[in-house]
């Protein structure tokens, strides 16, 4: 990837586990790498967007608080404002001509509404930080809730975009907190921006060449600022590739679920190894950017320092020429100090908010990409138990492969079959499940139930009707009883006959027999007394679960694979019987092993290779036609035949003899 000049590399010094030198960098960084590179008016002209979302987010949350925010913060302002011209009453009559006493005297009306500028300010303050100590927490809570009912309600298929779960990631993690801290951000500009136009009135009113002067002394502070806040952002890009390096080599070295793994391959050493690296290439990122940081600050620092010179030295030729009073002389000092404080806090607060506004736009794309990867509202339906299934010309490509996994497909399936998909590893039956159910959407092509088109109708109406047996099933952190009845929540089960069928059926009832406090067990380690399953197990509580489900298409997807031979024997005879005991009908069943003596009784068994179908039929008409089916099934078959052979058959006297010694009499 071409990467604009003055950026480093991101790489680490030495070949990665992971197996890659550099990976590529997320589309949403990419994108936001061209707004890095952008000039200080562009981010000028972003900050709008950024203040808008946070002001209407603020807004959303409490009208009330958000109008309380900006009033107090505007009084505080003018009270400052006011205080600084007052200040400039009582210097005008302190340094005026005559007696000191009568001086004192004439400037105790200023020197009081100066004190009580002071004590209103200090209650202002309190103001401030109440309203916005109550404002602050909701917003950020409205900004969270938002961004994850966007990411809940994305289409399943967002899931598989390794793009759109990076930037769910960042954009809750710093998008939230860039709003947080944007808010802060604001008020402070809020009351500095009214400071220095307070102090910008004050010295234009005590002579127009001191405002312009004013300015330049802190705008060299304020392009430091500037300059601090894309060279951070520049970092943060430039090593977003490497941090996500880190957190899965931090993964796979801490994780629970890699642990026997990573030990029995001693993998430890090296994966701490390669999160050293790349710690140590992130910490010299690091250092470089302190180190440019200061230097750009430093800078910053004389240039402003040079500019106050100026603006002393205009001062000073004022005085000299007499176009300047004596007696103003200290308003103008008090100006031009307020003034540079106020306008550095402003840029400040400009410069950290254009920093936010980056942040924040990851926030915005994250909820724009989530609304378009939600499926469209439609009261459209779909039938709750399909006569038909039917897939016409259906071609589906996972995001970011570069071939379809599922190629012009065509098939029907009707009510109550039972439908095995057969094929080698990565022929495409998993994926053909999703699309059937209407869980992926296809690229090209149609599938519908009874004429309804799934891309068109309400997800959820479709979601209802299927179950779907993972091959890996979740493994739900909650107890055994909850891990059945989370397959259809609410299902009335009054004399629990359904959950008894569902964990009878799966052989979940001898797992939760086994267990300590039998369904209430909870099934986590991060609980106190919760417990883990083997893999078969959790299997056998992924069949309880959709066969609670209920619903008129049931998707098992390998269902068995982790199962021992009698579980397994018991499973597919459950499955056959639930097949028939849908209400009032049958169950449509598909099926996917690669067991084939398991599904010799299907209706159908529908043969992939390549994401092709390329044979269909029942048990018989696949062996005698002869293709990739027999082929597959003679295969195991033959493995069969060959270790039956190998055992050798005792005669019934040889028979006789082996028991004998065991005989006591
Ligand atoms: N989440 C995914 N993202 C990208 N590609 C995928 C994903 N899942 C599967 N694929 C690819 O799609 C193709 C079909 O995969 P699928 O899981 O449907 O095969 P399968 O026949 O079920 O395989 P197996 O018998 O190994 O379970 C394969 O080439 C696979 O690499």
């Amino acid at each position: 990837m071409r990467r604009p000049a003055g950026t480093t590399q991101d790489t680490t010094d030495s070949p990665p586990l992971i197996g890659v030198e550099n990976l590529k960098m997320p589309e949403w960084a990419r994108v936001d790498e061209r707004v890095a590179a952008a000039g200080f008016g562009q981010a000028v002209r972003a900050l709008p967007t950024a203040v808008t979302v946070v002001v209407r987010l603020a807004w959303r949350t409490s009208p009330r608080l958000t109008l309380l925010a900006g009033f107090v913060h505007v009084v505080s302002g003018t009270v400052t404002a006011f205080g600084l011209l007052a200040t400039a009453n009582v210097f005008t009559a302190l340094l005026q001509q005559g007696p000191t006493p009568e001086r004192v005297l004439e400037s105790l009306p200023a020197i009081l509404v100066v004190t009580g500028s002071y004590a209103a300010r200090a209650a202002l303050d309190s103001a401030v930080a109440a309203v916005e100590g109550a404002l602050r927490p909701r917003v950020t809570a409205a900004a969270d809730d938002a961004v994850t009912a966007a990411v809940v309600r994305v289409g399943l298929i967002a899931f598989e975009d390794a793009d759109f779960r990076e930037l769910a990631r960042q954009g809750a993690r710093y998008g939230v907190r860039a709003i947080e801290t944007s808010l802060r951000r604001l008020a402070d500009l809020t009351s500095s921006a009214i400071s220095l136009a307070a102090a910008m009135v004050t010295a234009g009113l005590l002579n127009p060449w001191l405002a312009p002067v004013l300015l330049l002394a802190a705008a060299a502070d304020g392009w430091a600022a500037a300059r601090v806040a894309k060279l951070n952002y520049r970092h943060y890009i430039d090593t977003v590739s490497r941090n996500i390096r880190k957190t899965v080599v931090e993964e796979v070295a801490t994780w629970r679920t890699m642990a026997l793994e990573r030990h029995a391959l001693t993998l430890q050493e090296p994966l701490l190894g390669e999160y050293r690296r790349i710690s140590r290439s992130l910490v010299r990122e690091e250092v470089r950017l302190a180190h440019r940081s200061n230097l750009v600050r430093t800078t910053g620092r004389a240039a402003a320092g040079a500019g106050t010179a100026v603006a002393y030295l205009v001062l000073g030729w004022l005085l000299y020429s007499g176009a300047m009073e004596l007696a103003l002389a200290g308003t103008a000092v008090l100006a031009m100090r307020t003034a540079s404080t106020a306008l550095s806090s402003t840029t400040r607060a400009v410069n950290s908010l254009y920093e936010d506004s980056f942040y924040i736009g990851f926030y915005n794309q994250l909820l724009a990409e989530s609304r378009k990867r939600r499926p469209p509202a439609t009261t459209l339906a779909a039938p709750a138990d399909p006569a038909e299934i039917r897939l016409e010309g259906v071609t589906f490509t996972y995001p970011g492969r570069p071939s379809p996994a599922l190629r012009d497909i065509s098939l029907t399936i009707r009510r109550g079959e039972v439908v095995a998909l057969v094929g080698e590893n990565g022929s495409g039956k998993t994926t053909l499940g999703k699309l059937l159910t209407g869980l992926y959407p296809p690229d090209e092509g149609v599938v519908r139930w009874d004429g309804v088109d799934l891309a068109q109708a309400d997800p959820a109406t479709v979601h209802a009707n299927i179950a779907v047996i993972a091959q890996e099933p979740a493994e739900w952190p909650m107890t055994a009883a909850n891990n059945v009845t989370v397959g259809r929540l609410g299902r009335p089960d009054p004399d629990r006959r359904a959950w008894r069928e569902a964990v009878g059926c799966s052989g979940a009832d001898e797992v939760i027999d086994s267990l300590p406090a039998k369904e209430n067990t909870v099934l986590s380690k991060k609980f106190d007394e919760g417990q883990d399953l083997s893999g078969g197990q959790w299997q056998r509580m992924g069949i309880a679960r959709g066969i609670y489900r209920d619903a008129s298409v049931l998707v098992a997807d390998e269902p068995t694979a982790a199962l021992d031979a009698r579980a397994e024997a018991r499973v597919f005879a459950g499955l056959q019987h639930a097949s028939t005991s849908l209400r009032g009908g049958r169950r449509t069943t598909i099926l996917v092993t690669h067991r084939l003596a398991n599904i010799r009784s299907a209706d159908r068994i529908l043969v992939l290779e390549k994401g092709r179908l390329i044979e269909q039929g029942t048990h018989e008409e696949l062996i005698r036609a002869g293709g990739l089916y027999h082929e597959l099934y003679e295969i195991q078959a033959r493995a069969y035949r060959a270790s039956e052979a190998a055992i050798p058959q005792p005669r019934a006297e040889d028979a006789e003899e082996e028991v004998s010694p065991a005989r006591t009499d």
